[in-house]
C-alpha cells in the first residue's frame, strides 16, 4: 500500500525557477521514488493562466508519484496542512537592479505568507525561502508567524555553497563529492563569504592542496559573491535551474540528513559567532532526524571575522530598513 501523499506548497509557480523545480519534485527528487506527493501551486491571480499551462505539462509527464495538483491564489489554501513549502514567488532582480531595491516590494509578500503559515501550515512543516532578499524575507516571515517554530524556517544559501564546491573542486582537481566542511556565511548577496578555512578534500585541507591564498581571497570569494549577477548579465534573467536544484538539495539534506557532513544553511541565529539573535544568516550546519544543528565552537581569525562582520552589517541594515 502506498503512503499518504506529502503535501508540498510552491509559490511563484508560474515563474522560471518553478519551471524546473516542480518537475523535479514530481519526479521524486525530494522525497524519493516511493513517496507520492501533492503539489499546491500558489501564484498571483493574473498568473493563473500561466500556472494552468504548467499544470498541463505536469500532467503530460505522467509522473507516477504526482497524485494531486492544487492551483490557487490564496496563501491559506496553499499552506493548509502542508509538509513542506518552497517560497519562491517574489519579484526577481533584473539588470542594473540591486537587492535592496527588492526589499520593500517583497517584504509585503512574506508578511502575508507568514501569517497564513502561522494559521494553517502543519506544525512540522519545513519552509524554505528562495525569493530574494531571501534571508530578510525569512526573518519577516518568522516575525509574522509567532506560533510557528522558527527553526522550521530557513532561507536558501545552498546555491552559493554549490557554486563554491564546483570552483574549489576544479582548482583542486577533485570531485565535488570529495569536499566537506565548506561554509558559506551570511547573506545571499554580494557580501556573502565562501570560507575554505575548514574545508577538506578526501580528508586533506583544501587550503593546503590548492595553496593559493591570492586565488582564494581575490578570485574565489568575489566570484561566488557575484555569480548571481554574472548569470543575470549573461542570461538576461536570474539563475533558475541551478536555483531549483539548490532548493531541492537544501530541503533534502534538512529532511533526510547529511551523514555527519557539513553543509551551509541560512537559519535563525541564536547568537552564535556574534550573529545577532533573530537574523537569518548562512552558517555551517549538520542535519539529522529532520533537524539541523549549527556547527559551533569554530575559531575565527581576523580575516574571517571581518568578512562575517560585513555580511552581518548588511543583514542588520536590511532589517532596520524595514522596521
Ligand atoms: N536564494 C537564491 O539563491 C535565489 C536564486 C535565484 C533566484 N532567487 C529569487 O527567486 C525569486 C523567483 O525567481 P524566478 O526567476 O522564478 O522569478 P519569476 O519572475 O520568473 O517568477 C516569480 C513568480 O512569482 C510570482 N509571484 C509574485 N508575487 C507573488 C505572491 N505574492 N505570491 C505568489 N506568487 C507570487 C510571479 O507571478 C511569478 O510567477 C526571485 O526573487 C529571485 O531573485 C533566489
Ligand atoms: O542575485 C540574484 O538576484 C539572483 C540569484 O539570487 C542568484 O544568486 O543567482
Amino acid at each position: 500500500m502506498q503512503s499518504t501523499p506529502k503535501k508540498i506548497a510552491v509559490t511563484g509557480a508560474a515563474g522560471q525557477i518553478c519551471y524546473s523545480l516542480l518537475f523535479r519534485l514530481a519526479n521524486g527528487d525530494l522525497y524519493g521514488k516511493s513517496q507520492p506527493i501533492e503539489l499546491r501551486l500558489l501564484d498571483l491571480p493574473q498568473a493563473q493562466d500561466a500556472v494552468r499551462g504548467v499544470v498541463m505539462e505536469l500532467e503530460d509527464c505522467a509522473f507516477p508519484l504526482l497524485h494531486n495538483i492544487v492551483m490557487t491564489d490564496d496563501p491559506r489554501q496553499a499552506f493548509e496542512g502542508v509538509d513542506a513549502a518552497f517560497l519562491v514567488g517574489s519579484r526577481p532582480r533584473s539588470k542594473g537592479m540591486e537587492r535592496r531595491d527588492l526589499l520593500a516590494a517583497n517584504a509585503e509578500i512574506f508578511k502575508v505568507q507568514g501569517r497564513a503559515i502561522n494559521e494553517v501550515a502543519g506544525r512540522r512543516a519545513k519552509i524554505l525561502v528562495v525569493g530574494n532578499p531571501a534571508n530578510t524575507n525569512a526573518s519577516i516571515l518568522i516575525a509574522n508567524a509567532p506560533d510557528f517554530n522558527p527553526r522550521q524556517v530557513s532561507s536558501m544559501i545552498r546555491l552559493d555553497h554549490n557554486r563554491a564546491l564546483t570552483q574549489l573542486a576544479r582548482k583542486a582537481a577533485c570531485g565535488v563529492g570529495d569536499i566537506d566542511k565548506l561554509v558559506v556565511w551570511g547573506n545571499h548577496s554580494p557580501t556573502m563569504f565562501a570560507d575554505w578555512t575548514y574545508a577538506t578534500a578526501a580528508g586533506r585541507p583544501l587550503s593546503e592542496t590548492i595553496a593559493d591564498d591570492h586565488w582564494y581571497k581575490e578570485v574565489l570569494i568575489p566570484e561566488i559573491a557575484r555569480r548571481g549577477t554574472a548569470i543575470i548579465e549573461a542570461r538576461g534573467a536570474s539563475s533558475a535551474a541551478s536555483a531549483a536544484n539548490a532548493a531541492i538539495d537544501q530541503m533534502r539534506d534538512w529532511m533526510h540528513g547529511t551523514d555527519g557532513r557539513w553543509t551551509s544553511m541560512a537559519v535563525i541565529s541564536q547568537g552564535q559567532y556574534g550573529i545577532p539573535e533573530g537574523l537569518v544568516c548562512g552558517v555551517p550546519v549538520m542535519c539529522e532526524d529532520g533537524d539541523y544543528s549549527v556547527v559551533e565552537g569554530l575559531d575565527l581569525d581576523g580575516f574571517q571575522k571581518s568578512k562575517l562582520d560585513k555580511t552581518i552589517e548588511e543583514l542588520v541594515g536590511e532589517r532596520d530598513a524595514l522596521s
